[in-house]
């Protein structure tokens, strides 16, 4: 990351109250993010971060804990010692069960009054378990540490299906207004996603053939090295299905499909974003087989090293059932898009960290050069080295016609112009500013689960479970089998054929 061109505008003074402050993503995500801004500028030197969990530490030790996770966390040219200790004369600690209405509220609520006025804004951020958000909201609401400038910010999951994500929502719900709640998706945080709004809506030539008439179908990957990094007993709980593909891969696709917003306001967006989600064609859970295929890693090697299988990784000896990479075809049942495949994949233990959106475009005629010549495939690289792609054909020096491949368009953007910052800095200050634009609405987190669950009631019913596959490749067969049928290809088969 480059030193930022683009100034920050400081933000309206604020108190960022965290539920579950001592946790790994308040460690390792939200304080860095915090500190970063703070560093340059936007976060106000009158501004608080209120730390809370049961954990019984003082403002000191809590202090202490932040240092070394900022110091782990950071990249050693982003730590200087002066803004170091600045920012962690920010930080303050109240130890508190979150979800208990007899915890300590007192110390919370006295905190909050000593620095009181109706302008402060008060953030509160859940990155508890998703089963105490309800009680969490309802203790700030009856215990009066609601304002009317407050925020109520929901770390995923939401829920993990349907049912429960209801549970969520209403239990939020019943104590913040649905605008005051901002429920995270980090992949809308990143640079790259958004860009495919602009992408998409500032090129006229691309607005035009963005739909079935040109385009055969859309590839989304989000590809992951690691496995479970010491999250087991989450992730087992979890699986592709629910980690990945029913939040960030389905935002990415809502980006990618969805129809021109009337604004970049943030409920013209999001509205957009759920017409789609309503508009994906049900599966069918007796035949998932056609639409979905699901794997696990078995021992193999990722980065050059040996990598266990995934149930050796677990704690516990359990044999499992869940699913560390799914890749699934969807189509979504409407005038632009009906007939056009969208593949959505995502896996741990694949051969390399890459998250991208490729855009293949109908093959033209054949005659004037031989062979009708291969469609365009338009690639967006999310993540890493952030670039957009787009392959044209041009004349070969010399006499006759030969062709050449040559990239039009590349990179994304000027480094000395953009610096790409982690998603979770944007979204937190967005937070702040009361712009929901880049969160996830009620409706959108349902018409989500919505489309997801008949899969994970499939699967329940099942008699087999994942297909193997050897970490550090691709996916099971099956995930190869899914496209074939339809006479495609994955994009690194494509390319490793040409
Ligand atoms: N870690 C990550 O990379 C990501 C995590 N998430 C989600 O964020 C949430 C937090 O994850 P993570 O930090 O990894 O989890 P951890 O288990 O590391 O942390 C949980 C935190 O919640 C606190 N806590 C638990 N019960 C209560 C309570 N009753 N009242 C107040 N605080 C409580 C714990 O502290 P104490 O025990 O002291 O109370 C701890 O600070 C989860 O929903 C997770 O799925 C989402 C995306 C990524
Ligand atoms: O939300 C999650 O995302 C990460 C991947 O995020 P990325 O920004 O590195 O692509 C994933 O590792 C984790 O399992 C999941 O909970």
């Amino acid at each position: 990351m480059n030193a930022s061109a683009i100034p920050l505008e400081p933000v309206d003074s604020f108190d960022y109250v965290i539920f579950g402050a001592t946790g790994d993503l308040t460690m390792r995500k939200l304080l860095p993010a915090l500190y970063r801004r703070f560093a340059e500028g936007q976060v106000p030197a009158d501004a608080r971060i209120v730390g809370t969990a049961r954990s019984p530490l003082d403002d000191e030790a809590y202090r202490e804990r932040a240092r070394v996770a900022l110091r782990q966390h950071l990249r050693p040219d982003e730590i200087i010692d002066a803004t170091l200790n600045r920012f962690l004369r920010l930080v303050h600690y109240v130890s508190l069960n979150g979800a208990d209405s007899a915890g300590n509220w007192d110390g919370l609520k006295a905190l909050l009054a000593s620095n009181a006025s109706d302008e402060r804004i008060r953030v509160f951020y859940l990155a508890t378990s998703p089963d105490l958000y309800g009680d969490i909201a309802r203790n700030v609401a009856e215990k009066g540490l609601r304002s009317d400038r407050s925020r109520i910010v929901l770390e995923k999951p939401i829920g993990t299906d349907l049912e429960t994500a209801r549970k969520v929502n209403d239990g939020v719900g019943k104590h913040f207004p649905e605008n005051s709640i901002y429920r995270i998706d980090h992949y809308l945080g990143k640079e790259a996603v958004q860009n495919i709004i602009a992408l998409r809506f500032a090129n006229p030539m691309l607005e035009r053939m963005w739909d079935r008439e040109s385009i055969e179908y859309v590839q989304i990957t989000a590809a992951e090295t690691v496995g479970l990094e010491g999250r087991g007993g989450y992730y087992d709980g979890s699986g592709a299905l629910r980690d990945m593909i029913q939040n960030h891969l389905l935002q990415v696709l809502t980006v990618v499909a969805m129809e021109r917003p009337s604004s970049l306001d943030a409920d013209a967006l999001r509205d957009e974003k759920v017409r789609v989600l309503k508009s994906l064609k049900p599966l069918d859970p007796r035949n998932l087989g056609e639409n979905v295929a699901r794997g696990q890693y078995v021992q193999g090697n990722t980065g050059g090293k040996p990598v266990p299988a995934y149930r050796e990784e677990l704690p516990g000896e359990a044999p499992s059932n869940t699913e560390t990479f799914v890749a699934l075809k969807a189509e979504i049942d409407n005038a632009r898009w009906r007939g056009v495949p969208f593949y959505l994949r995502s896996g741990k233990r694949m051969p390399e960290k890459l998250t991208e959106v490729v855009v293949q475009f109908r093959a033209g005629e054949p005659g004037l050069f031989g062979e009708a010549r291969p469609g365009s495939r338009l690639v967006i690289r999310v993540q890493p080295n952030e670039s957009v792609t787009l392959p044209l054909f041009v004349k070969h020096p010399g006499n006759g016609f030969g062709l050449d491949e040559v990239d039009a368009l590349s990179p994304l953007g000027q480094p000395e112009r953009i610096r790409y910052r982690d998603s979770y800095e944007g979204l937190m200050l967005d937070a702040v500013k009361g712009s929901p634009a880049l969160f996830v609405r009620k409706d959108e987190t349902e018409a989500a689960w919505e489309w997801v669950t008949p899969i994970l009631e499939g699967w329940r019913n099942a008699a087999d479970g994942p297909d193997a596959y050897e970490a550090g490749t691709w996916g099971p067969e099956s995930a190869r089998e899914l496209l074939r049928r339809s006479g495609h290809r994955w994009v690194e088969d494509v390319a490793a054929w040409a």
